[in-house]
């Protein structure tokens, strides 16, 4: 066992009879998917909503029900990784593009576990590019004033030689801000600049973290 199925088996532990289950993304998000479709083909009732094309395609091919928006107020758990993690649970993701779903599904949830292997622990985040999730209309625009208001080096994030487009037809900026003195400070300012849709900082959401070690054990940090 490595250390995000160690996390992903440890945290599909949590998911219960009846549940409605929010569904993460990334390759860590994919062992407790496979997991819960292990429960699932043993008798486990449950029902999911799915934070990407590709963890709808998982769940599907594991038969775990997703459902539709509209038939869910809230959600009692979600599951998903994370590309950085630091001591008070706030989190980098949208390594994998999927973080404007990723922060729908995790803020409707009563429980956000999120779940990483232990290189993904840092004392300060921002050594990971925060992926920026802009419209595509005019997001020159965007990424000029984002490049000027902060003074770090920014890319567009691409798919080849196309800009790389994420599953809600956006695109996504990735800025190199080397050290994130006050996430909750950039986080609320990104969140109310025009042309920018949402932002990989999760300050305040993650209640519970699973790291998952190389040796197969699990360390569980609550807030
Ligand atoms: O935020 C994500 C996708 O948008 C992922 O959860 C994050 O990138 C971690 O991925 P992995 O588990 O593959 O390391």
């Amino acid at each position: 066992m490595n250390a995000k199925q160690a996390a992903g088996y440890r945290a599909a532990e949590l998911v219960k009879e009846g549940m409605t289950v929010g569904l993460g993304t990334g390759s860590t998000a994919y062992y407790a998917i496979e997991k819960i479709g292990e429960m699932v083909a043993s008798g486990l009732r449950i029902r999911a909503i799915a934070t990407s094309k590709a963890s709808e395609e998982l769940a599907a091919k594991y038969n775990i029900p997703l459902v539709p928006a509209a038939e869910v107020d809230r959600l009692d758990i979600a599951i998903d990784g994370a590309d950085e993690v630091d001591p008070d649970l706030s989190l980098i993701k949208g390594g994998g593009g999927a973080l404007l779903r990723e922060k729908l599904v995790a803020v409707q949830s009563d429980r956000f576990v999120v779940i990483a292997d232990s290189n993904k622990k840092v004392a300060h985040l921002g050594q990971f590019k925060l992926p920026i999730e802009i419209v595509p209309f005019c997001y020159e625009w965007t990424l000029r004033l984002l490049e000027t208001r902060y003074n770090v080096p920014i890319e567009m994030r691409m798919n080849g030689n196309e800009l790389y487009v994420t599953d809600n037809g956006n695109y996504i900026a990735d800025a190199s801000f080397g050290k994130i003195d006050i996430p909750k400070g950039l986080s609320d300012e990104l969140k109310a600049t025009t042309g920018v849709v949402e932002h990989g900082l999760f300050v305040g959401i993650a209640h519970t973290v699973i790291v998952g070690y190389e040796d197969g054990r699990t360390e569980v940090i609550a807030k």
